[in-house]
């Protein structure tokens, strides 16, 4: 690798750390006014930092930042009046109580968003309005805890400043000490949160945030790491509150307000979406604006801070680090070099048997594929009406029928993308009726959808890895599967390329190399060919027919030619239910058959 990619890698790692020795110097000869209001451009970086982690990196834009923000400040407040005299040192109360409180209240919030499955904007819409609850209950919310007054729109007074000293006597720090300690912890929790979303972890969040259908049909239960990345960044969230109490030594309701929740995408979007560092530049730059112009504009701040974001908006869409990091990349080695000479896909049968083999040491045998009778209604259409099949390995086994005939209805109902009114279905000895996708794809399910649905912005063996890792739970294990249907796939040099770069043909393979990632016992293909050429064709045959040797294969077609080299069994569907049934020789010089193709009517 060279050295300028090397660099560009740990750039995230790098800059923050030269910013931070940079911070740290200033706080030394800084204006202690300046590190005064400086202190809360970082601690509101921190707060950006939360919504990055959920909405740069989740993909879910969560208004109800603020409200864990606020919630961490008032309970790490109260823990911090009562406990910070007894030992001197106000942090190690504060930022705890604060973080626990803003991770649960995110818990319960997100529990509540994403066990419901709601759409991105009623999601967006619940978690403003929890901030708009929150702001309206502590209006007129009163209480005391020991020390603590909680006095409705009054706030809460009597916050400790930040004492580091532990001793009940320790003094609050001066501004500049404070500007530096601020910038320390803001400093760890930025490099645990890059850490974290580095890891295992991360990359299963990234393919939520571009694809959280395909990240299901991996086995992922999606919902718990949404839920997870939100109660992390809830936590940052209620430390980043707690340390704005701290600093501020009073807190009243207008922490919930609406100004201050619309305030946090502008700093993500203005510093950068996902990149976690943003969120630190983009208050820095609004802050300092703000306070610059404050001082030289003469009323003016906010029209010249409007006309400054929207310029910001307009030219640089990726925000100040991700246009730096557009603007760098252009610059390095193209990762996506290999796609320009690559052939059409070869598949090395031997490597294939050998990846089915392991796949059954580590799976298990073959499983059937049972339904009974299945019912699915759409108000009055019927697309799968009374489907009773019962699919065995040994053998492909192939749907087709005209168009609309319910083919991909029936593949999505044993799925569990559509769940059946009546019937059942049976992945060997399991009823799957109503279980979730991700759990049937854990009892032995792989799937692949009609289009080809990969990881853009992941590379070619991340994408293989995802899937593998899904069943594994080991690294090395995932990468090592990975790397043997790279080799069985002739993929192996695209290893690192991105899986947008490659062709829709190539993308159609990758797709179905993911799902042998799976080791899956049964295997459900919605028109694997599309889009490929004769020869790729040839060559998915000769695929479907090795792995149906293996396991249960069914697959959705519309070429009859290639139905036809499958040399399976078919059946034909038609207005949601089995119409005729055998081989294709046979179905082909069927009357009935092709009356249904043709649209005929005399036999339909
Ligand atoms: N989610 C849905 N909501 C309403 N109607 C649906 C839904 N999914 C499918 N249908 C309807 O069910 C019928 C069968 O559609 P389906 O896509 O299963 O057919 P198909 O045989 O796969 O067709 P094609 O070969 O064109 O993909 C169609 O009339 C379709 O409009």
């Amino acid at each position: 690798m060279s050295f300028s990619k090397k660099i560009h890698q740990s750039s995230g790692l790098i800059f923050p750390a030269v910013a931070v020795i940079m911070a740290l110097a200033l706080s030394t000869i800084m204006d202690p006014y300046l590190a005064f209001i400086a202190t809360s451009w970082v601690i509101f970086g921190l707060l950006g930092l939360s919504l990055d982690i959920v909405w740069g990196r989740g993909g879910f834009l969560s208004l109800g930042q603020t409200a864990f923000y606020g919630l961490g400040g008032y309970f790490g407040s109260v823990v911090a009046i009562n406990l910070a005299p007894i030992t001197g040192n106000s942090l190690i109360w504060a930022l705890p109580a604060g973080a626990i409180f803003g991770a649960i209240a995110a818990g319960l919030l997100g529990y509540i968003i994403f066990y419901a499955r709601m759409g991105a904007l009623q999601s967006t819409i619940l978690s403003y309005t929890f901030t708009l609850l929150l702001w309206s209950v502590t209006q007129s919310f009163k209480m005391n805890i020991g020390e603590a007054s909680i006095s409705g729109d009054s706030g809460l007074s009597n916050i400790p400043g930040i004492i580091l000293g532990f001793d009940p006597q320790a003094q609050t720090l001066n501004p500049n000490t404070s500007f530096a300690v601020v910038v320390i912890i803001s400093a760890i929790i930025y490099f645990i949160t890059r850490w974290l979303m580095r890891s295992h972890f991360g990359r299963i969040i990234d393919c939520i945030r571009i694809d959280h259908e395909k990240t299901e049909l991996l086995g992922y239960d999606v919902r718990k790491f949404k839920l997870a990345n939100f109660v992390f960044s809830g936590a940052v969230a209620g430390l980043a509150g707690a340390l704005f109490a701290l600093w501020s030594n009073f807190l009243n309701p207008s922490i919930f307000s609406v100004q201050e929740a619309l305030l946090i995408p502008i700093y993500v979007l203005v510093g950068g979406l996902g990149t976690l560092a943003g969120p630190f530049v983009g208050a820095l730059v609004i802050g300092a604006l703000s306070f610059f112009l404050g001082t030289e504009a003469g009323g003016q701040t906010t029209l010249i801070l409007g006309i400054i974001l929207i310029i910001l908006v307009l030219f640089f869409k990726n925000g100040l680090l991700g246009t730096l990091n557009a603007l760098w990349q252009k610059y390095l080695p193209d990762p996506n070099e290999a796609t320009r000479n690559s052939g059409a896909v070869q598949i090395d049968a031997n490597v294939l048997q050998h990846i089915l083999k392991d796949a059954e040491k580590q799976a298990g045998p073959a499983k059937s594929l049972v339904s009974t009778s299945l019912f699915k209604q759409f108000g009055g259409i019927i697309p799968v009406n009374k489907v009773s099949r019962n699919f065995q390995p040994g053998q492909p086994y192939s749907l087709i029928g005209p168009n609309g005939a319910g083919k991909s209805s029936f593949l999505k109902t044993c799925i569990g993308m559509y769940l059946p009114e009546e019937g059942h279905i049976y992945l060997g000895d399991v009823e799957i009726s109503q279980m979730r996708i991700f759990d049937r794809v854990k009892n032995g399910m792989g799937v692949k959808n009609q289009k080809p649905q990969v990881f853009g912005e992941l590379t070619v063996i991340n994408n293989l890895w995802t899937a593998a890792f899904s069943q594994t739970r080991s690294n090395a294990k995932a990468l090592e599967i990975s790397h043997k249907i790279l080799t069985m796939l002739g993929l192996s040099a695209h290893a690192n390329v991105q899986a947008s770069a490659l062709s829709h043909g190539q993308q159609q393979w990758l797709d179905i190399g993911v799902v042998l990632c799976l080791a899956p016992r049964v295997v459900l293909l919605d028109e694997p060919a599309a889009g490929m050429t004769n020869e790729e064709t040839r060559e998915l045959s000769l695929l479907i027919r090795t792995l149906a040797r293996h396991t249960t294969v069914v697959v959705v077609e519309h070429d009859m030619e290639f139905v036809r080299t499958l040399e399976g069994h078919v059946t034909v569907l038609h207005q949601g239910e089995v119409f005729a049934e055998g081989d294709i020789q046979t179905l082909r010089a069927d009357d009935r058959v092709l009356d249904i193709y043709l649209g005929r009517r005399n036999h339909v």
